[in-house]
């Protein structure tokens, strides 16, 4: 079993247009753990920073502060070399992460033989045969002879998910992994993930804009808005009392999470997708300020994160840190709260 831990993750990059070079931050100061049996959903909006977060864990991309550790549960750190068999990653486009030439076998059996979890061609065959039973992907022997192109977009994400348990993964960073599937078929790929993750006892991130399945498959939500995390806290507290102005409007757009109501958030928050602050460090404040409904003066100084109950916690000015909200409700605080 393998605990994450993210402790202060940033992520600045540089934006280059004509002969003017500026730098923006997409990631800042963002801390959470994965512990093993428990999944945290990380959302927010599109640009909110949530794949820059996971490709950072995945290592295809280098923080530019804070640090990601992966300790074992005698407390001894999971070195470079095993990172890489501990933490997998399901994308969203599972057409996009297979390779169409190789059939679903050479995908499965490529990670098993790189780190050595199986020994000779029966075994791996075997191996591959057991993990594509494991996703209810079968006859196994059928498919795993079949290429990417043969299956469909809920087959082909089983195969990704197959992959990312062949190398003995503890940690799965989802990516959005069901948002290009047919509605129809993603609840049934999501009961897959949770199923494998209370097997094989795994740590789970999962990242989505969909705030219902979000509360459905995770124990904890963290909510993020250009690049911060505005809220965090249990899964049914942040869905049925959200606290931050933005998650009340995240919440009140959320019941379905297609484009029509993606259309409909953007609309409320009058926004374009939101990216992170163009000058790291220059914008102390809060990031949501100008499009805040409860926008006051101290809201131009960067405010403190605030316990609002037990493990809930919100980074608001309208939360003074002893429990009472700083403004009474019905100020338009709550505008965007669920009935
Ligand atoms: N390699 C890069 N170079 C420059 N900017 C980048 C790069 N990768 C991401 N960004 C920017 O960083 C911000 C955060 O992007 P990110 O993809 O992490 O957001 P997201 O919340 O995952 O959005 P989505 O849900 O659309 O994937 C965005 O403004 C994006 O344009």
């Amino acid at each position: 079993m393998t605990t994450l831990e993210v402790r202060g993750l940033t992520k600045d990059f540089s934006l280059r247009s004509g002969l003017r070079q500026s730098r923006f931050r997409a990631v800042d100061d963002v801390s959470f753990t994965l512990t093993p049996g428990r999944t945290v959903a990380l959302v927010g909006e599109s640009g909110s920073g949530k794949s820059t977060v996971a490709r950072m864990i995945a290592r295809l991309e280098r923080p530019t502060a804070g640090e990601i550790v992966a300790t074992r549960p005698d407390g001894t750190r999971v070195g470079d070399r095993d990172y890489r068999d501990h933490v997998q990653m399901v994308f969203q486009d599972p057409f996009a992460s297979l390779n169409p030439f190789h059939t679903v076998e050479h995908h499965l059996a490529r990670p098993l033989k790189l780190h050595g979890r199986t020994k000779g061609r029966e075994d791996t065959r075997r191996t591959v045969e057991q993990l594509l039973e494991r996703v209810n992907l079968t006859p196994a022997a059928d498919i795993a002879r079949r290429r990417p192109h043969e299956l469909s977009g809920g087959q082909r994400q089983r195969v990704a998910i197959a992959r990312a348990l062949a190398p003995g993964a503890r940690v799965v960073v989802a990516d959005e992994p069901v948002s290009m599937l047919d509605v129809s078929i993603r609840l049934g790929v999501l009961n897959l993930l949770a199923r494998l993750q209370r097997e094989d006892d795994l740590a789970v991130l999962y990242i989505t804009h969909d705030l219902a399945t979000a509360r459905h498959f995770s124990d904890e939500i963290l909510v993020m808005y250009r690049g911060r995390v505005v809220e965090r806290g249990p899964a049914d507290e942040v869905i049925l009392n959200p606290r931050h102005p933005y998650t009340r409007i995240l919440a009140a757009a959320a019941p379905d999470p297609e484009a029509r109501d993606r259309d409909r958030l953007r609309e409320a928050l009058g926004l374009e997708p939101a990216g992170g602050s163009t000058l790291p460090g220059d914008d102390p404040g809060c990031a949501f300020r100008d499009r805040c409904p409860s926008a006051m003066e101290i809201c131009a100084r960067r405010p403190e994160d605030v316990a609002v109950g037990p493990d809930h916690h919100v980074t608001c000015r309208l939360y003074p840190g002893d429990g009472r909200d700083a403004r009474p409700a019905g100020d338009g605080t709550t505008a965007g709260r669920p009935a």
